[in-house]
This record gives C-alpha cells, structure tokens and sequence, in this order.
C-alpha cells in the first residue's frame, strides 16, 4: 500500500526524522534540494539558464540548495526571492551559504529557453497567493515557460489539491518520502505534471507512529478484499438478480442494471419484463434471461422457481396484483 501523507502529516515526517537522525533538518533539506537539481540536470540540462523562485519557508530553503547546486555545475543560475528566509529557519541556514545571485522575485520576467523552479510555497501554503507571487506564477502560465515545482506548484493545496489564489502549471514536480493528496487531486494532479517522489533519507517507520489514513487507489490497497474463485465454482453458486424492466419505452436502466449485476459476477441474471416490453427487450439482451412478469402471481413463480438472491427495481417497475 502506498500511504499519502497530508500537509501536517508530512511535517509530523519531517520532525520524526529530525528526532531519530541521522539528518537534522538541514540535512534532509539538502537531500530534498540534490534530488530536485538530479531532476532538473537529467530533463534540463541544456537550458539557457534556471531561475529558482524562493519563498520565505523550507520550500524556499530547497530552492536556495538547489540554486546553489547549479551554480557549482558552472550553470546560469540566479535566484529571485520572495521576502528574507524566515529567522531560525532551516531554510535561513541553507539560504545564508548560498552562492547564487539574488535579487527580489517582482524583478523576474519569465525568459523562454530558462527553467523556472518554483520553492515559493509548498506544504506551509496558508492562503491564497497574491501580491508579487501571484503576479509571477501568472506570467510564468502565460509565457509556457517550462516550471520544475518543488514539492508541489505554489499555490496548489497539498491536502485537497484545490488551487489557492492562483498556480503555474508544472512540467515537473518533485516531492519527498511520499505524495500528497493534491498530487492526486484534480485540479493539482494536472498541475503538477510528472511527479517525482524522492527518498531524501527519511526512515518509513516514522509512518508506524502517524499511522496515514489516505492511500493510493492501486490493487495493493484492495486485492486482499477481492473475491478469488474457487475452482469448482459455478454459476449456480454465484446467485441469480432478478430486474424489473419498465413498460416499451422504459427498459433502459432495467438492462443496464441487468448487465452491471452479470459483470460484477452474479451466475444469473433474469431481466422481469412487462409482455409489452418483451420484443424490445429481447432486442438486446444476450446472455441475461428474459422473463414475463407482469402479475403477482407470476412473480411468486419465478421466485419460487429461481430463488434470486437479489431483486434490482425501480420507479418504473409494477405489478398488476
Ligand atoms: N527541514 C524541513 O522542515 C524540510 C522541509 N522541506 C520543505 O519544506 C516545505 C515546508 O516548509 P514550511 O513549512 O516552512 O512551509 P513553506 O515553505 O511551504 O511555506 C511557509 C511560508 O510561506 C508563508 N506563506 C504561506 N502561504 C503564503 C501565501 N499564500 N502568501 C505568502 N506567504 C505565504 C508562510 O508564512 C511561511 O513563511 C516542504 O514543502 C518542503 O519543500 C523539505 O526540504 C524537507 C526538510
Ligand atoms: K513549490
């Protein structure tokens, strides 16, 4: 099962790691900066240059490492910054040994050819995103400009994957130890276009103590439940539906409710039909059986006769008693 972690679980992630080691918070942020610069030298290596968005959070202390990263490789990079590194942050440590031109984020213009990674907000998101920030996340969606996200596109919601103010589609987003919900989520799955999610050293037992409530959709989750056919099974051990059809011009819902009730595996399934009904009925039916019931009585023969383990019927369906 692959567990997805909500913004405030994932913090919880964060400060078990820093609790048990080996990696203080630092530490995991360097790991989370290498694996977003690993990225974005393996997809974007040939870029006129990369332009690193910060925010005043960790999200932006990950793009200080990342800018830095860059730089090292002798690469064009320069950081724009959203406001100071909030103090006695994780993100003030890495912020403070970073080599990388800086310069305030309301200068960046969006230039096609340059790679744009976005660490203005991720899992601190807090409320709509506005001001300068707003004004660029727009231009970088209106210019195409390519945007690596870090840990999700600012503005996207972790938790619900609803934008908050505004958001600039990603060509590619990398997050740590696990997805969000809002990786999944429409409209924030879109928006995050291919999603990476890094191991940036964080032991999964951390995930014994916050025991995740949200998983991926993927049979892992489910197979256990599935029910495995025995080999001598057959169809009259898997049950008969029995489906009331409405009158000529009311049939449609009674075979498609008959067909459902076959794929998800009933042994037979008996469509109940009006006489008016029958020739239109047997128009399209193949493999479910057709039936006149159109009297009480000539329910009660059926029933008696098949013993259905269940009945589908709706508005339209009645019996003349
Ligand atoms: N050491 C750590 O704590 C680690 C954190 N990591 C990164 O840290 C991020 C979470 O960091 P934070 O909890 O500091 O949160 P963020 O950096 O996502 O954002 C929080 C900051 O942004 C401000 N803010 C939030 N929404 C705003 C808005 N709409 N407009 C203007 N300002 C806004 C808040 O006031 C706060 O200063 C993760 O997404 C991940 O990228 C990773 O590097 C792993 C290690
Ligand atoms: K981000």
């Amino acid at each position: 099962m692959i567990e997805l972690l909500t913004p405030q679980e994932m913090s919880r992630a964060d400060a078990l790691a820093m609790e048990k080691g080996p990696h203080d918070g630092a530490g995991l942020m360097d790991r989370a900066g290498a694996a977003v610069a690993d990225a974005v030298l393996a997809r974007f290596a040939g870029a006129a240059g990369f332009d690193i968005l910060c925010g005043p959070g960790n999200n932006g202390g990950d793009g200080y490492v990342v800018a830095d990263l860059l730089r090292e490789r002798g690469l064009d990079t320069k950081v724009w910054r959203l406001a100071m590194p909030r103090q006695g942050s994780d993100c003030e440590a890495v912020a403070a040994r970073c080599h990388a031109e800086c310069a305030p984020l309301e200068d960046y213009r969006p230039l096609p050819g340059r790679i744009a990674v976005d660490a203005l907000f991720g899992a601190g998101l807090s409320k709509p995103v506005g001001g300068a920030a707003a004004r660029v996340l727009g231009s970088l969606a209106e210019t195409g400009v390519r945007v690596v996200a870090v840990d999700l596109p600012s503005g996207v919601s972790g938790a619900t994957g609803q934008v908050l103010g505004i958001a600039a589609p990603a060509a590619l987003t990398v997050t740590f130890f696990r997805r969000k919900p809002g990786h999944l989520l429409y409209p924030g799955r879109a928006l995050c276009g291919e999603t990476l999610v890094a191991d940036i050293g964080i032991d999964a037992r951390v995930l014994d103590e916050i025991a995740p409530r949200c998983f991926v959709n993927d049979p892992a989750l489910w197979r256990a439940e599935w029910p495995v056919m025995e080999p001598d099974l057959h169809k009259y051990r898997r049950g008969h539906v029995g489906v009331f059809s409405g009158g000529p011009m009311a049939t449609g819902a009674a075979r498609l409710s008959a067909r459902a009730a076959a794929r998800i595996g009933a042994g037979a399934v008996t469509l109940l039909s009006p006489g008016a009904a029958l020739a239109v009925n047997a128009m399209h039916l193949t493999s479910i059986m057709l039936r006149r019931v159109e009297e009480e009585r000539e329910l009660l023969e059926f029933h008696e006769e098949r013993r259905p383990k269940a009945y589908v019927l709706g508005r339209v369906s009645a019996l003349a008693s």
